[in-house]
């Protein structure tokens, strides 16, 4: 695997990637990142990838959080990666203690996400990362959470990018992302 370039790489990590017509509504075409993490190869190749990522970040980062759940597959492997804390964001009713909310919606549906208040320090420099964008609700919901917070989303760090649903339009930092359809 490390004789490949990057683009060689994306495209094995691409091809690794089950995707399933009408789930879980008529007309979502689900991109299902779990079938990478069958293949340890790929998964390990998709993990070095993220890393080396985020590593080159500038400013460089100072937290990692991550979108509940499908972020949490990758949010923790980056902040050992960088040594650095992990937050996670996580949908409503499952962090204790005090807590901040925002309701968004998504392609298939609304939620609402929440940070606890005080998890990430006053101005602190924040990767945010998921598993794939479509509208972009949910990492909307993220970055505005962790700037309520008082902290600074400086780049969200995405493994699948819907392009046509044009979902980083809305989103008030860099996405950076490594495939896309
Ligand atoms: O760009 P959007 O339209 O907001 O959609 C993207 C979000 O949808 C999925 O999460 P989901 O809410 O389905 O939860 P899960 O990770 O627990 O499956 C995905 O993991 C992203 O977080
Ligand atoms: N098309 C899609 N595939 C997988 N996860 C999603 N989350 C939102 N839209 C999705």
């Amino acid at each position: 695997m490390s004789t490949l370039n990057k683009e060689e790489q994306l495209a094995v990590i691409k091809g690794q990637i089950k995707s399933y017509p009408d789930f879980p509504k008529k007309g979502v075409l689900f991109r299902d990142v779990f079938s990478v993490l069958q293949n340890p190869p790929i998964f390990q190749l998709l993990t070095d990838v993220l890393i080396e990522t985020a590593k080159a970040i500038q400013p460089s980062v100072e937290v990692i959080a991550a979108v509940d759940s499908r972020g949490f597959l990758f949010g923790p492997l980056i902040s050992l990666a960088l040594k650095i804390p992990f937050v996670p964001i996580r949908k409503k009713g499952k962090l204790p203690g005090e807590v901040m909310s925002h309701s968004y919606t998504k392609e298939y549906g609304e939620d609402t996400l929440q940070v606890q208040v005080g998890s990430i320090s006053k101005n602190s420099r924040v990767l945010v990362v998921d598993d794939l964008i479509a509208t972009g609700g949910s990492l909307k919901g993220a970055v505005e959470l962790i700037k309520k917070i008082g902290a600074k989303p400086v780049a969200c760090l995405i493994v699948i990018e819907l392009e046509d649903l044009k979902g980083r339009e809305g989103v008030t930092c860099d996405v950076i992302s490594l495939l896309k359809y």
